[in-house]
């Protein structure tokens, strides 16, 4: 056994909730980075240490700290990530008058709401700052500055125009707003973020409400809104106290600060969890592997402390397959399985055998999700139509792009009412269209009403049948509902079912296409794809299939992992696993070391740490290598696993 463990045992981290109060309740308080791994219960320590500080629970200097913000009106803030880590710390906090949780968006929305005169100023200098950059960036071209550089000059300063003459400003943190005056998710943090430092109204208006600001998840959290809090703590001294909370191994998007640590001021606190709750200690020697490995290519720093398991969890499975990537998909997931049942055998878990239930598989890319996923040519026509909304957010929420909310809603309620055979539940099914507003637009006449609802019968009875018909495409399973109106549909996908004309081709690697082209290239993917597929990807979408991307893992925990790491299936250059695993490092990566920015190892490993830091029980690492030899060599080296840990894919 660990004679660490044995030394402290599980309770080593139980003086940080009293530490961190020590810090914020004092009379002169100090801000805090709060150093917490992969599954060391940041959310625990963070309800404990609110409960103390809102006089929840018993605790002297809380208990004053509570009645100063009960006298003031005052209230702590605490930013999560999502809005599921909102609701979790709300749920387990309970009643609390003297906390308030949010995302970032919505408390940055809050502060700049109805300030509209500001926000317009906020956004026509960031609007200044880019013309600027776009005219610094073209006159820096060996051939000067180009058509398209004076297009975009053009398209600048129209944006400017507009946003002069518009009043008002709309914004939703929970959804896309769209028309005249509405904000993006993104513009709502530039405008804060702007303003907190270039107001010192708003500055007040911050410190007055809420003296003590904990930010969750703040590797993550968008620099710009980050720096002008942080500068926010030096502005009145005392008057503000900001805790962050994070780990700068698990960063995932690129919006955070590449090294945070290096950015907490040298007088704030540095508290640390060690412990990992989560994990088995054969996976936490992993992760700690991961993080300690010195690879080529690697620019970010090793700061951050070393994790220990707990003592009823001294064990753990852990194997890594390798294999060649040259084989089929279909090939591929047949090994994948092989590799499942490998794991059964070692780890005697039965979970290993429910295929695709039993485990959770992550995946690098969506299109290898949903090439394993089975929906990969919805997926395709989906991104097409709209990229940003046809990927899985860590919320769950995502509904796909808007134009086809009304097959990915409606329809497939209709479906689920269709039995095997082409029957299909009558009650269900009127419910279904009652809630889709369908029934609404029904004469009330009797005649008419008749022949409507006998109209509807049988579009849906043809719209059972074709569901239950193998190889149905979405286009003639959409027929009946189209044709007879069954369901409200959006103009644009009824001109798209229409729409008879061969897509626009491919075009080439680099060259540019328009929206009208891509789109229509979307809608023909989508109307030819099989039907099966859209109940999957909907799954996806969801959150809920057994598999899932590395942006949708953030938080969560599984039992029993596969993390599938195969390049050939990734888009773009931004992460390489065998780079990773010995396959050498690019012109532009050597290029991008020198110039001390980071690399795809960077990126990759900490990838890799977030993917197998979300097992509890049993990890499979399987790779797929342009390779293969030569990755089992590097994996061999690299000394993270035992001999007995790898093994080769014949
Ligand atoms: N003090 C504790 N004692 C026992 N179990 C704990 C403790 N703290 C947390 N856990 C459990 O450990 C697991 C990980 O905790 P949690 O999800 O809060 O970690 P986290 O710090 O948010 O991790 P990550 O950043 O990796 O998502 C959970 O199952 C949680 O219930």
């Amino acid at each position: 056994m660990n004679v660490a463990v044995e030394e402290v045992g599980n309770e080593r981290d139980a003086h940080v909730v009293e530490e961190i109060c020590s810090y914020v309740a004092d009379v002169h308080p100090r801000s805090f980075f709060l150093f917490a791994g992969a599954g060391s219960g940041k959310t625990r320590t963070l309800v404990e240490v609110l409960r103390r500080i809102t006089g929840v629970v018993e605790h002297a200097a809380g208990g004053v700290y509570a009645s100063k913000l009960r006298a003031r009106g005052q209230s702590v803030r605490v930013i999560t990530y999502t809005k599921n880590a909102a609701r979790v710390v709300t749920s387990r906090l309970g009643e609390n008058r003297m906390t308030d949780v949010s995302t970032i968006h919505s408390f940055c929305w809050e502060l700049v709401k109805g300030f509209d005169d500001d926000i317009r100023q906020a956004l026509l200098a960031k609007n200044a700052e880019d013309l600027a950059e776009a005219k610094a960036y073209a006159q820096s071209k060996k051939k000067g500055e180009t058509d398209t550089d004076r297009k975009k000059y053009a398209e600048l300063e129209a944006e400017a125009d507009e946003l002069r003459a518009t009043p008002a400003f709309r914004y939703h943190p929970d959804h896309n707003t769209y028309g005249e005056g509405a904000l993006s998710h993104q513009d709502v943090l530039h405008v804060a973020a702007w303003l907190l430092r270039e107001r010192p109204t708003l500055q007040r208006i911050v410190q007055d409400r809420h003296p003590l600001l904990l930010i969750d998840e703040s590797q993550d959290t968008m620099r710009g809104v980050l720096d002008a809090l942080l500068d926010l703590t030096s502005v009145r001294p005392g008057n503000f106290t900001l805790g962050l909370l994070g780990d700068h191994r698990q960063r995932i998007y690129a919006d955070g600060h590449t090294d945070l640590p290096s950015h907490i001021p040298p007088t704030w606190a540095r508290p640390a969890l060690q412990m990992n709750h989560r994990s088995q200690e054969r996976i936490v020697r992993l992760i700690n592997a991961i993080w300690e490995a010195d690879i080529e290519g690697r620019t970010q720093p090793k700061t951050g402390v070393a994790q220990h398991s707990r003592s009823e969890k001294q064990g753990g499975k852990l194997r890594i397959f390798v294999g060649n990537t040259s084989r089929s998909a279909s090939a591929k997931m047949g090994a994948e399985a092989n590799c499942a049942g490998v794991m059964a055998q070692v780890t005697n878990a039965e979970a290993w055998t429910v295929d695709q239930i039993g485990f959770k598989t992550l995946a690098l890319e969506h299109k290898l999700g949903a090439k394993r996923g089975g929906f990969y040519e919805v997926y395709s026509g989906m991104v097409l139509l709209d990229k940003e909304a046809a990927t899985p957010d860590p919320n769950g929420e995502r509904m796909g792009p808007s134009m086809v909310r009304p097959l990915l809603g409606g329809l497939l309620e209709l479906a689920e009412c269709v039995q095997t055979g082409g029957t299909w539940d009558e009650f269900v099914a009127m419910a279904v269209l009652r809630r889709h507003d369908a029934l609404a637009k029904v004469p009330s006449e009797r005649t008419a009403r008749a022949t409507r609802l006998a109209e509807l019968h049988q579009a849906i009875g043809r719209f059972a049948g074709l569901c239950c018909t193998d190889g149905a495409l979405i286009k003639q399973v959409l027929a009946p509902i189209l044709e007879a109106n069954v369901l409200p549909a959006d103009t644009r996908l009824v001109e798209a079912y229409r729409d008879e004309r061969a897509p626009p081709p491919e075009p080439q690697r680099g060259a540019g296409e328009s929206k009208e082209d891509r789109q229509r290239r979307g809608w023909h993917a989508l109307m030819n794809a099989p039907w099966t597929e859209l109940a999957r990807y909907r799954t996806y979408l969801g959150g809920e299939a057994p598999f899932a991307t590395h942006q949708v893992v953030k938080g969560s925990e599984f039992k029993h992992v596969m993390v599938v790491m195969d390049d050939e299936e990734a888009e773009g250059n931004l992460f390489s696993y065998d780079k990773l695993f010995g396959a050498g490092l690019s012109k532009g990566d050597r290029e991008n070391m020198a110039a001390g920015k980071e690399t795809a190892i960077d990126r990759t490993l900490r990838l890799l740490y977030v993917t197998c830091s979300r097992a509890e029980e049993s990890l499979a690492l399987v790779l797929w290598a342009k390779d293969a030899s030569s990755a089992l060599t590097a994996i061999k080296a690299c000394g993270w696993f035992a001999e007995d840990e790898i093994v080769a894919l014949s």
